[in-house]
């Protein structure tokens, strides 16, 4: 399902970040992310997310090779991708219901098509109360479950989450890990990066290391 061979990684004229990553990522498989601050997770995720370029190598996303992509076709791939950001990126003017159906309108479906489904997925994520709020009034806790609904509601192929359980308790945590299990069981790749050592150890997944630069696999 994606592919990456020797692939390279730096920002401008600076040091190579990440080097030499050669791995795959099959159909219906769960991988942790992990590694140190600064060893480039958040880039990884980014290659993956098709919002950065490989310096060299190649990266290969749903069977296609992504450099000389043109625009549609690079947002077709990520209508396939769900993703939840460190910092959120909700839309400030619309609603947490609103923000959470967005994938789903953005695809032309109906309102009514929806309702249920992502209502239900708010009552899911313990946002049931909070489905009219704006963004600037949730707590932290609360837009990151708001960010990772809208990362679900389409069913994606992939799912990337960077940090997701971040700012919840541990509680929530788990109960945010049996979503992405959940999710994970009806066909989504799923890759979480993650610091957190208690989270990875709740569910027998392999484990991407980033470490100097470059990656280890542990199945
Ligand atoms: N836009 C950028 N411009 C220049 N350097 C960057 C940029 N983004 C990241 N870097 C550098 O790339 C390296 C990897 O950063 P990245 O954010 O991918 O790491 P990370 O593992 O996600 O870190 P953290 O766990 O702290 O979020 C770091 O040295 C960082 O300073």
């Amino acid at each position: 399902m994606i592919r990456f061979e020797n692939v390279g990684l730096r920002y401008g004229m600076g040091p190579e970040v990440l080097r030499d990553l050669t791995f795959s990522i099959e159909p219906h498989s769960f991988q942790f992310l992990t590694g140190p601050s600064g060893a480039g997770k958040t880039s990884l995720l980014r290659l993956l997310f098709l919002s950065l370029k490989p310096t060299r190598g190649l990266v290969s996303v749903f069977g296609r090779e992504v450099t000389g992509l043109a625009p549609d076709e690079v947002a077709a791939i990520r209508r396939r991708i769900g993703i939840v950001f460190q910092d959120f990126r909700l839309l400030d003017h619309l609603t947490t219901y609103e923000n959470v159906a967005l994938p789903l309108r953005v695809m032309g479906r109906e309102e009514a098509s929806y309702r249920i489904e992502v209502t239900e997925l708010l009552r899911w994520v313990g946002l049931g109360e909070r489905a009219s709020a704006l963004p600037q009034t949730l707590s932290g806790g609360e837009k990151q479950r708001a960010a990772i609904a809208r990362a679900l509601i389409a069913r994606p192929d992939l799912l990337l989450a960077d940090e997701p359980t971040g700012n919840v308790d541990p509680t929530l945590a788990r109960r945010l890990l049996k979503l992405f299990a959940e999710l994970h069981k009806s066909g989504t790749s799923v890759v979480i990066a993650t610091h957190d050592l208690a989270l990875m150890d709740q569910f027998d997944a392999t484990r991407f290391v980033l470490a100097g630069g470059r990656l280890h696999v542990y199945d």
